[in-house]
């Protein structure tokens, strides 16, 4: 089969034929359709992070497909049926985490297209227990950015606790933040996007931002408290730690920071003002196979419609060139067959 793989940390990907895997037990063989490009998978392949990858990786988390072969005793997946994979690949099920709805923490857990094989390449392979299944009538492009970016910015919005008709600042408006933002109206509350490229706010705008700050050009942190007098919980999708060091001093008292960005590096915090204020800072990763199952609701509900470039495998490493420049708008889909 055809697939990107990354053959060395700083490299460009390598387009090449690797064999299609088999199905182990419990696990199932899928053909994928679409795959999204998330900012994880260029963290993979620049190595950027403090712990590495598998070896020749292949890539992506955000593979939409249908099911061709069960490994021995699968009973819950058939052949035909649409999945998609997720970076929360498989987990112990048995540990503390997965015993109290927390299996995103599970010290056993497998992390797709990082830890084992992804969707950058036209078959990969699903545990049948994690595998999500997709909504009747999902469109390939628009369904596969849910599988990552939908249900971190979704879970990542809960975990601000901000509540309808507040204020929710979302601090980088790519992949993960224009969805962001369709969550956040769809749940009711009251939107500021910031980044650093006005044709990143205007797609803010477009799905539903009520107010738009540009980083770049103004103090976000002033500007955000005079425009909606201190946000009640923010959202940090941004991919430099500037954005980190930024989001506490946007909350009003009582606020709530949830980071899910993840550049590599740390972030300057006021202890006084953090302490005086009551400011939470919540780190946030994915969500649980629920938090999913929620996420693919709002848009099988018709509530988020993701903005997509439809792009090929062979092109990725032109993708992860204009990614590192803040140049995509909304997410890349590569589609490898018409279904
Ligand atoms: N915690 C999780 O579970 C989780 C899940 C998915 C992705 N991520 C991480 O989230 C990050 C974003 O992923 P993505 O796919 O949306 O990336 P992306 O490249 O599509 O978007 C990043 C955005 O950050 C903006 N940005 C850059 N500097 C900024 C600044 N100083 N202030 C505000 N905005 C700024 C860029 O303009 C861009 O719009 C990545 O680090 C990725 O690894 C984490
Ligand atoms: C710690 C890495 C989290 C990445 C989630 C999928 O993009
Ligand atoms: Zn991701
Ligand atoms: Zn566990």
């Amino acid at each position: 089969m055809r697939a990107a793989v990354v053959v060395a940390p700083d490299k460009p990907l390598l387009v090449t034929e690797v064999p299609i895997p088999a199905p182990g037990p419990g696990q199932a063989l899928v053909r994928v359709i679409t795959t999204g490009v998330c900012h994880t998978d260029l963290h993979a392949a620049r190595g950027d992070w403090p712990v590495p990858p598998k070896a020749d990786l292949i890539p992506g988390h955000e593979g939409y497909g249908e099911v061709v072969a069960l490994g021995e005793g699968v009973t819950t997946l058939s052949v035909g049926e649409k999945v998609g994979n997720a970076w929360l690949w498989s987990a112990c099920g048995t540990c503390e985490y997965c015993r109290t709805g927390w299996e995103t923490l599970c010290l056993q857990q497998k992390n797709g297209g990082y830890g084992v094989d992804g969707s950058f390449g036209e078959y990969m392979l699903v545990d049948e227990r994690f595998a999500a299944r997709i909504p009747e009538g999902s469109d390939p492009d628009e369904v596969a950015p849910i599988l990552c970016a939908g249900v971190t910015v979704y879970k990542g919005l809960k975990e601000t606790e901000v509540k309808p008709g507040q204020w929710v600042v979302i601090s980088g408006i790519g992949g993960l933040g224009h969805v962001a933002v369709q969550y956040a109206v769809a749940m009711g509350m009251r939107v500021a996007a910031v980044d650093v490229d006005d044709a990143k706010l205007l797609l803010a705008k477009h799905h539903g931002a009520e107010v738009t700050v540009n980083a770049a050009k103004t103090d976000p942190v002033a500007a955000i408290q005079e425009r909606t007098g201190g946000a009640h919980g923010v959202l940090v999708t941004a991919v430099h730690t500037e954005a980190f060091g930024q989001a506490t001093g946007m909350c009003r008292r009582g606020g709530t920071v949830v980071f899910v960005g993840l550049p590599p590096g740390t972030f300057p915090a006021d202890i006084f003002s953090t302490v005086l204020n009551r400011i939470t800072i919540r780190g946030s990763i994915v969500g649980t196979r629920q938090d999913l199952a929620e996420a693919l609701d709002f848009y099988a509900r018709g509530k988020i419609h993701p903005t997509i470039t439809e792009e090929k495998l062979d092109d990725i490493n032109d993708v992860f060139e204009r990614m590192e420049a803040g140049k995509i708008e909304g997410r890349i889909v590569m589609r490898y067959v018409d279904a």
